[in-house]
């Protein structure tokens, strides 16, 4: 089976803090077997509690750099000095259990992906204001200080190219419940009827 298999992969995309996890957890909630997350690969060091395989499968900079030029992943990027990417066995390994793949990337790898045949269906998760996305990042208590000024930076980068020409549906993440509900509904209608 290929990445070519229908159904067509989720991409979620999103500034860090727009609520992309949030969001996955409700869906996954709510659809348990349809959607499946690819594992993607990253030379950062695992946190304690990261399982290699299960949160990531961890690697070296050079192991990841012949893989990469050696067309085996989807996209790869450079975050904080460290490289992460989707490979494209990770993908197919979703899609041979008959799930659809969620792909949760930045902006750089949405780009790369339109460079491949991989053609999922692209979402774009808002935060309301970038005043609210520093409030909820800083809420999260999860980002030092120069980490968020640098979120917030690649942030307003991002929300330029979160535009209707660049994806299929764009959901603004104000109110959790009518987020997720819109969101919902592009699965049920678009996603998951997609294919085959
Ligand atoms: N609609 C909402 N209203 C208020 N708070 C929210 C809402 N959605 C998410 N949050 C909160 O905002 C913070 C950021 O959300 P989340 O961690 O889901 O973002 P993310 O896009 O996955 O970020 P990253 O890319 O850094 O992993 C969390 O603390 C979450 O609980």
């Amino acid at each position: 089976m290929s990445v070519l298999q229908n159904p067509r992969p989720l991409v979620l995309c999103g500034p860090s803090g727009s609520g992309k996890s949030t969001l996955l957890k409700k869906m996954m909630e709510d659809f348990p077997d349809r959607f499946g997350f690819s594992i993607s690969h990253t030379t950062r060091k695992p946190r304690p509690g990261e399982v290699h395989g299960q949160h990531y499968h961890f690697t070296t900079m050079d192991e990841m750099r012949q893989a990469v030029a050696d067309g085996k992943f989807i996209e790869s990027a450079t975050f904080c000095g460290n490289m992460y990417g989707t490979s494209k066995a990770a993908v197919d390994a979703v899609a041979q259990q008959g799930k659809v793949c969620v792909l949760d990337i930045d902006v750089q790898g949405v780009k790369q992906i339109k460079n491949t045949e991989l053609n999922p269906l692209y979402v774009f998760i808002k935060p309301p204001s970038l005043e609210e996305l520093k409030s909820r990042l800083t809420g999260r208590k999860t980002e030092s200080e120069e980490s968020l000024t640098h979120r917030l930076k690649v942030a307003s980068e991002e929300l330029e190219y979160g535009t209707e020409d660049n994806f299929d549906f764009i959901v603004i993440n104000d109110n959790l419940e009518g987020a997720y509900n819109q969101l919902k509904t592009f699965l049920e209608n678009e996603v998951l009827k997609s294919g085959k």
